[in-house]
């Protein structure tokens, strides 16, 4: 199965970017049989399920694709996140596409522009806490965190903090989980961002902010890097803006 990955730089509101549109002109297939015929080196135990890394192509066709994002006003650096996501179809069961962003903390280029585009988009607007969720939003929340001067508050599984703690439970597109905050991380009053890698269903994201809320944090937006379009997570946030670089298949 070869899934082709659209790219997006959503907010709540606004539709800003859609290069998938680059990735389905004839020059975009050019990369992806040129790309195919590379050997995938980085990963021998797995079956690429989306086209390799840009960076992996010849330096002729990555300036192909960087000149086509360029004539469309596209971001380049979400081109490059986007391509290195990977994704593995029935992990952690069957039927579930998952979206691995394990690849992309390998590629010290794309993960730094994934912290950058955060850090232009949160540097200035007085944030205090960034809330991450466990376990991915512990990767991508505390670099954010510390760029825009904020502290970092984990949002941890069950019985893993070891104070007093506050809890929220919520259902997944794979079982149900609970999250749970330390009480006194926070102040009423604060402004928090919550980040983490995906929303699927959106119940994560939900139950964040909600736990947040209890304690009068005003939640500012989410940030994810992904975004699984089809599962309507963004719906179940209500009014509250979801910020994400990348949209993938469910
Ligand atoms: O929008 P939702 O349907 O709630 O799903 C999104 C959540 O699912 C994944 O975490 P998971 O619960 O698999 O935990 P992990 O990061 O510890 O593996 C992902 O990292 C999000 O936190
Ligand atoms: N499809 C998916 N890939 C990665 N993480 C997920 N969390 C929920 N759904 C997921």
């Amino acid at each position: 199965m070869l899934q082709l990955q659209t790219i997006s730089l959503f907010s709540s509101n606004s539709f800003t970017f859609s290069p998938a549109v680059a990735f389905r002109t004839p020059a975009a297939k050019t990369l992806s049989s040129a790309a195919a015929a590379l050997p995938f080196i980085r990963f021998p135990n797995y079956r690429s399920a989306r086209p390799p890394p840009c960076c992996s192509v010849g330096k002729s066709e990555a300036l192909k694709v960087e000149a086509m994002a360029a004539e469309d006003g596209q971001d380049l650096r979400l081109a490059r996140i986007s391509s290195a996501i990977r994704v593995i179809p029935n992990f952690p069961k069957p039927g579930i596409l998952f979206q691995d962003i394990t690849t992309l903390l390998l590629d010290t280029k794309a993960f730094k522009d994934t912290i950058d585009l955060f850090v232009e988009r949160y540097k200035d607007k007085e944030i205090s806490v960034v809330a991450g969720v466990e376990a991915r939003g512990f990767i991508f929340g505390p670099p954010i965190a510390l760029a825009i001067g904020a502290k970092f508050v984990p949002l941890r599984k069950p019985k893993k903090l070891p104070g007093k703690v506050i809890s929220e439970e919520y259902s997944l597109e794979y079982g149900t989980d609970k999250i749970e905050m330390h009480v006194g991380a926070v102040e009423a009053g604060e402004r928090a961002l919550i980040v983490d890698d995906l929303i699927a269903t959106g119940g994560t994201l939900g139950a964040a902010i909600r736990l947040l809320e209890r304690v009068g944090v005003h939640v500012v937006e989410c940030a994810c890097v992904i975004e699984l379009p089809e599962l309507k997570g963004r719906e179940r946030l209500g009014e509250k803006p979801l910020f994400v670089l990348v949209s993938g298949d469910a």
